[in-house]
């Protein structure tokens, strides 16, 4: 998170680190409490790899009472996701056990009716992506707050060109913005998850390149069949 401040702890116990070999690798958070809903594009450079997942936290370091490391049973990628756009870019996680759930730990509910939220909409987004254009990593969790933007400002030919389909939203990334390693992690709309951070054109904190979200409305049909047919 660009220019944002650090989160109060354990004030969005629905966060999760999606992990590799220890290290932070994208943001994501708990639906259900077997399931983390984050980007299908956190999984590019994870070589077929499982991640694993820091429920409970707001340091990534530090000892906390609700802290908790659980090792995945099975990824879901969305079938549309692919490496050459930012389309279907969800990724659903099964938690090898259900998550124990506390005051550190929550399930965030998230939007099923598919209509757009507002633009200029006041949204809070979070993460331990980088904080700065030198690509330093957070050890605690920031947020920050962005407005909506319409699509059609969004996909202005000076900004993302017709690239942003209906099920996409935007938000106003003039300094503050959403950054690498904040992909998979909620856009929060008066207290719904409305979108997932994902990366869009890989650049932070320019006006001219609008954070993208995939938007999760649209795609309630496919979280609800993965999580019903996955195994016990
Ligand atoms: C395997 C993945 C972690 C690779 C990756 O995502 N790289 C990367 C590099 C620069 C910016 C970003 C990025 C993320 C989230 C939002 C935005 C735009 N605000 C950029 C993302």
């Amino acid at each position: 998170i660009l220019r944002g401040s650090v989160a109060k702890p354990h004030l969005k116990p629905y966060m999760a680190s999606l992990q590799m070999d220890g290290q932070h690798v994208c943001g994501g958070f708990l639906i259900a409490e077997q399931w983390v809903l984050s980007a299908a594009h956190c999984t590019e450079e994870t070589d077929g790899k499982l991640f694993q997942v820091l429920l409970g936290a707001h340091s990534l370091t530090e000892p906390e009472p609700h802290k908790r490391l659980y090792q995945v049973r099975a990824q879901f990628p969305h079938p549309g996701s692919n490496i050459h756009n930012n389309k279907d870019d969800l990724l659903l996680l099964q938690l090898e056990e259900k998550a124990e759930l506390n005051a550190d730990v929550r399930v965030l509910p998230f939007q099923r009716e598919d209509r757009d939220v507002a633009a200029e909409t006041v949204c809070e987004v979070a993460g331990w992506g980088t904080i700065d254009h030198s690509g330093r990593r957070p050890d605690k969790l920031h947020q920050v707050e962005r407005p909506v933007i319409s699509r059609d400002v969004c996909n202005h030919r000076t900004r993302h060109d017709g690239t942003i389909t209906k099920n996409m939203m935007c938000t106003d990334s003039r300094r503050m913005d959403t950054c690498k390693g904040d992909s998979g992690g909620p856009l929060v709309c008066n207290g719904v998850a409305e979108g997932v951070v994902t990366a869009g054109s890989r650049v932070c904190g320019n006006y001219k390149k609008p954070a993208i979200y995939t938007r999760i409305a649209p795609y309630a049909a496919w979280i609800d069949s993965v999580m019903a047919s996955a195994d016990e």
